[in-house]
């Protein structure tokens, strides 16, 4: 900690220009996140450092679940840097916020960048970016990493419910980390259910919940039609170069999705990839299913080739499969797969039982639960700017 309070202290020390006004960050903090020690958490291994840095903090603290998303999409003008304190859920509210608002790209074109502090439960965008065994020690890192204002652009999906008979299209949700459905998922949202079990408690939900019947809402079967578009690493259908000349835009570039390019780069005119925009199609059925970007997934990052992992999960398991399968997990291994696919776009219909209409399905997006339902997403490479700290600026 010491190390990093003198690192804080030396931007604190630096001559503020005549006349300007010392920097101010508005830190949203989700008061409840890791069982309610996140504020105690920020006071102790945030504010000191932010402080030290000569930062001017206005701390906003959240009242209700859907508050962050409110607060950034009705900000009247993004002035102050935005910082969030708290964990996937509050993070993901944030982000939505962000991109839902009028001036949203705008606020992204000029690489308005947020903050991410760890202070949740679940912290799976800020671990990747953070990471370091000692949880404290991220809290630090992330705090350094608004101080010294180092930023880097991150993958968002962007999550649209498909308007069916009794649904009308609501507001889409954006989402940093993932998507995921099935067995597993349940059981590790229910995990809390256990808590008497203590520290057991994350081993011995995969055994109850292994024993659990089909009609207990544990989705043993996810099953539906999934389509998607491959990815391109750029190609002359997909990208086009910046023209200054403004002639160039036409009126129905509004309609067509451009990848856009500096046009002293690469000359893409020259790339040709058939399979650039195929689309393809097929049906599942299995325990496990998810999507997940690759702000969290180290290996699905491939230069100039951004995707949406795709991974589904064996048609079935056994009971023993499944603990020992969860325990995995637990343990931090990645999860065992029967196809793993890579998308740009995708859409996903699921198909539930006739006889589980009054059990509800639920699936996780950034950890956060929501109804299963037909959805379209989209992956918007790099569409986010957050603060990171380098791996050797840490101390
Ligand atoms: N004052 C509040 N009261 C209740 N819920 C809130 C409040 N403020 C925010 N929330 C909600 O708390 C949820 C969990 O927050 P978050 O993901 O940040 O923390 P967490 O500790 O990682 O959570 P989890 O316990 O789900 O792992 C979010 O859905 C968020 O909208
Ligand atoms: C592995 C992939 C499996 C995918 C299969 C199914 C996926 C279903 C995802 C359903 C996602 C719904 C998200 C969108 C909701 C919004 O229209 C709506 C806006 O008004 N609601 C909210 O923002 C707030 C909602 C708050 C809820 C708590």
């Amino acid at each position: 900690m010491r190390g990093y309070c003198e690192e804080a202290l030396r931007y604190g020390e630096m001559p503020v220009l005549n006349g300007s006004r010392p920097r101010q960050i508005t830190v949203i903090l989700n008061p409840v996140a890791d069982k309610r020690k996140s504020r105690k958490n920020f006071d102790k291994y945030c504010a000191p450092l932010l402080h030290l840095a000569g930062i001017s903090v206005n701390i906003i603290q959240t009242e209700f679940e859907g508050q962050a998303r409110e607060l950034v999409e009705s900000l009247d003008e993004i002035v102050d840097t935005i910082v969030v304190a708290g964990g996937d859920g509050t993070v993901s509210e944030a982000v939505t916020g962000l991109l839902r608002r009028a001036d949203g790209d705008l606020a992204v074109q000029r690489k308005f960048p947020i903050g991410i502090l760890p202070l949740g439960r679940t912290n799976t965008v800020a671990t990747s970016l953070f990471f370091d065994s000692a949880k404290v020690k991220m809290m630090a890192k992330a705090t350094m990493g608004v101080i010294q204002e180092i930023t880097k652009p991150i993958d968002v999906i962007k999550i649209e419910v498909l308007e069916t008979e009794d649904e009308l299209p609501g507001k889409p949700v954006y989402c940093l980390g993932g998507i995921q459905w099935g067995a597993y998922r349940d059981a590790y949202a229910k995990k809390d259910k256990y808590w008497y079990w203590g520290m057991l408690r994350s081993y011995v939900t995969y055994i109850f919940m292994g024993l659990k019947s089909e009609e207990s809402g544990v989705s043993w079967q996810c099953k539906g039609h999934l389509s998607y578009i491959l990815p391109c690493k750029g190609c002359s259908k997909c990208v086009q170069a910046v023209e200054n000349d403004k002639s160039a835009h036409r009126w129905w570039h509004v309609f067509v999705q451009r990848q856009v390019t500096d046009p002293v780069s690469k000359d893409y005119s020259k790339v040709i990839n058939e399979h650039c925009g195929s689309k393809l199609e097929q049906d599942f059925s299995t325990v496990d299913m998810s999507l997940t970007t690759a702000n969290v997934c180290p290996n699905c990052i491939r230069d100039g080739d951004p995707h949406i992992q795709v991974a589904i999960g064996p048609p079935s398991v056994s009971f023993p499969g499944f603990v020992w399968e969860g325990w995995r997990r637990k343990y931090g291994k990645a999860p065992r797969t029967e196809q793993v696919l890579q998308a740009r776009e995708l859409e996903i219909r699921p198909v539930l039982k006739n006889n589980s209409e009054n059990t509800e399905h639920w699936i996780s997006i950034d950890n956060e639960d929501y109804e299963v339902k037909p959805i379209y997403a989209t992956l918007l490479p790099k569409k986010v700017h957050v603060f990171y700290t380098p791996a050797e600026s840490s101390s």
